[in-house]
């Protein structure tokens, strides 16, 4: 067996008469830093959604572990998300009315830790990515940078096997994105998780392990 960890093949998905994705091969390593690039509309966000377990291709197979994710019932996608993903979007992803620590300890109380427990996790991921500081803030009072390294810590706070982060410097500037990203790599390194993530910014794909460009839906 090798150490592959995600195993995705002939992927399609289109959305009404744009095919966003025309087969699409991909495969991920554990512990593997994987970028997807390539231009606008390309379907680098399509498809990692789709690795991600959020969007369900019309074709094509993906397994997770060895596992058929595209196969599995919606309930059992998302406890498997839960527990084996982390998850960084570009917008909007922390909850408006909880503190920067309650939405980090966010899910490991969907996971029924305790309230201690989840709280003294969440404050040492907050601790590792520089965040510590932040953490009775709400979201609306924080930059974008900082809602972005609470959305990281958030991610890494379950020790998933992946995480998948779709732009994740983009409203950043060129400093602070490239800092957040270091922390995100350098997090999951510790961690030993792979990381999956989409960029338009050559810095980013050049510190992955492995760059795969999309171009109109294909792998160029
Ligand atoms: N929900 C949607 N409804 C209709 N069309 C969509 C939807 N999401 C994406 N598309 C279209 O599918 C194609 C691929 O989109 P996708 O967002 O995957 O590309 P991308 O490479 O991530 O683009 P960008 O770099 O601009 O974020 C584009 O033509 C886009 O307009």
């Amino acid at each position: 067996m090798s150490d592959l960890l995600i195993e995705a093949r002939g992927l399609h998905k289109a959305y009404g008469r744009t095919e966003a994705l025309r087969g699409v091969s991909i495969d991920v390593a554990a512990a593997e830093r994987v970028a997807i690039t390539g231009p606008s509309g390309s379907g680098k966000s399509t498809l990692l959604l789709s690795l991600a377990g959020i969007l369900r291709p019309e074709a094509g197979e993906i397994r997770y572990a060895g596992t058929r994710l595209d196969d599995l019932s919606e309930a059992a996608r998302t406890r498997l998300r839960r527990r084996e993903f982390g998850v960084v979007l570009q917008f909007g992803q922390l909850v408006p009315e909880l503190t920067a620590l309650q939405n980090v300890a966010l899910p490991l109380m969907l996971e029924r830790h305790d309230r201690a427990s989840a709280d003294r996790l969440a404050r040492s991921w907050l601790e590792r990515l520089d965040a510590a500081g932040l953490a009775d803030a709400v979201p609306g009072e924080l930059s974008g940078g900082e809602a972005q390294r609470v959305a990281v810590a958030r991610a890494l706070v379950t020790s998933p096997r992946v995480v998948f982060a779709d732009e994740p410097t983009g409203a950043l500037d060129t400093v602070s994105g490239e800092a957040l990203l270091i922390a995100l790599y350098d997090a999951a390194k510790e961690a030993d998780a792979a990381v999956v993530t989409v960029t338009h910014d050559n810095r980013v794909a050049a510190r992955a392990d492995r760059e795969v460009r999309l171009v109109d839906g294909v792998v160029a």
